[in-house]
């Protein structure tokens, strides 16, 4: 795939980008193992009066970024500028909160003693330059919750961002740098994929984080498993969101509508699979697909749009096999299931909600990154939880029920990273985020997310 900026609205290529040579690779790779000696050295205040500094730059700049993502992934215009203000946030909070969370931890007494020791303690250091190979579907976003904690925790940090989204991670480089950070504490590497198993090969890269494709995290992660190299994968996911008799309804078919079709359908913790009790199935499934049907579909830069175009031809492509096959096997679409009229240039698709799925179905397996939703009838909790964990993924979940019972059996049994109840999976710089099974492992964000590249050193003094 070409380094390219290309508009999804209309499919016109703006601007095209060369990759870099292999010395300025290299280049890059010498200058973050230099940047990285002095940085692991300074002071929490001094990161946090940086960091503070390129979040309130971020801010400034809010209208002129959230134009540039829009134009080059076609998420609407006011997503993106929810984007930046979550990036904005983030920063602030990272900057606050660090050196508590990296505060040094002192083991029990009695324990100490009997480890022979007079005094023992953890410390939290470091890694290193850690390669993070970042999406194009929340661009800013993805970066940013990889970035602050790292440069926190005195890592820094080189940027192999998606071939789509080229704009945006150059502006990402040019941040931090005029935020005051040292060249090469955080650097963008406009390389293509194929560029990735040599950087990560190279000693000096201690780690690596990577958002994306089951198919990207398989092949870093053997690239950095052969090099014994730590990672964190935030992969796919297929969440469900599941209606139980005692839930708000109305208030269940609304929020579902956003969880669905959030950033275009393209995002990894969008409500995927609505698994609804028979009981409220009729009610649930007339009001959700009205609220699909309703949707606007159209140019994202215009406020009235409620779902921009897809990222690009290819996503669109994917998507709409696996509604074809779907429909081929029996399915019904109860809404959409095809391009809207009046938008042929872009790479739109219409709201589309799937019913009478089986597991013959592609769309029962896969995820489906777009705005297509697929419903399920369920009989009871049992049959929820077993719908529900039928899937390769386990990012994270949505249960929609006001019965304490059946809230404790949710939580205890769903296989995925989070359960969020009576609500959509969003997250927040204080609350871990990352997934089991195929989606992954580690976690992102909150304490969690800022220790995972720390070399986690056990101090142990004899007298
Ligand atoms: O695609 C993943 C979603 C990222 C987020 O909302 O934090």
């Amino acid at each position: 795939m070409p380094i390219a900026t290309v508009n999804p609205a209309d499919g016109e290529t703006l601007k095209t980008f060369d990759p870099l040579s292999e010395d300025e690779i290299e280049r890059r790779i010498a200058e973050a193992d230099a940047a990285f000696r002095g940085w692991r050295t300074t002071t929490f205040e001094e990161r946090a009066r940086l960091l503070t500094a390129a979040a309130a730059l971020l801010e400034r700049e809010a209208s002129g970024v959230a134009r540039v993502v829009t134009t080059e992934m076609g998420k609407t215009l006011g997503a993106a500028e929810a984007e930046v203000a979550k990036c904005v946030k983030a920063m602030r909070w990272y900057a606050r909160n660090a050196e508590e969370l990296l505060a040094d931890e002192y083991p029990a007494a009695e324990d100490v003693a009997d480890s022979g020791a007079v005094r023992a303690r953890v410390c939290y250091r470091p890694l290193g330059p850690v390669l993070a190979v970042m999406p194009w579907n929340f661009p800013l976003w993805q970066v940013i919750r990889f970035a602050a904690p790292a440069l926190m925790a005195g890592n820094v940090g080189l940027l192999k961002h998606a071939s789509n989204v080229p704009q945006t991670a150059l502006y990402l480089g040019d941040l931090f740098h005029r935020a005051g950070f040292a060249p090469g504490c955080f650097q963008t590497l406009l390389v293509p994929s194929r560029a990735i198993e040599s950087v990560l090969r190279d000693r000096r890269i201690a780690a690596a984080t990577l958002t994306g494709s089951e198919g990207a995290g398989r092949s870093v992660a053997s690239v950095a498993g052969d090099e014994i190299k730590k990672t964190v994968l935030e992969l796919g996911g297929s969440d469900p969101f599941i209606v139980m008799p005692s839930a708000d309804i109305d208030a269940a078919a609304r929020v579902a509508v956003t969880a669905r079709v959030q950033n275009n359908g393209q995002s990894c913790i969008a409500a995927k699979r609505f698994l609804v009790h028979t009981d409220v199935y009729d009610a649930f499934a007339e009001r959700f697909t009205e609220g699909m049907r309703r949707l606007t579909v159209g140019d994202p830069m215009d406020p009235a749009t409620d779902v921009g175009p897809l990222s690009s031809e290819q996503g669109r492509s994917d998507l709409e096999d696996l509604v074809t096959d779907a429909l081929a096997q029996g399915a019904q679409a109860l809404c959409g299931g095809r391009r809207p009229e009046g938008l042929e240039r872009g790479f739109y698709y219409e709201p589309t909600v799937l019913t009478g799925i089986t597991d013959r179905m592609r769309i029962h397996h896969e995820e489906a990154f777009g705005p297509v939703a697929t419903l399920y009838r369920v009989s009871d909790v049992d049959e929820a939880i077993d719908v529900a964990n039928d899937t390769s993924f386990g990012l994270s979940s949505n249960v929609w029920t006001r019965d304490d019972a059946e809230t404790e059996r949710f939580v205890r049994d769903l296989e995925a990273g989070g359960v969020y109840l009576n609500g959509m999976t969003a997250s927040h710089p204080a609350l871990p985020f990352g997934g089991v099974k195929r989606s992954g492992y580690g976690r992102e964000l909150d304490g969690h997310g800022i220790r995972e590249f720390c070399n986690v050193t056990t101090v142990w003094q004899a007298a």
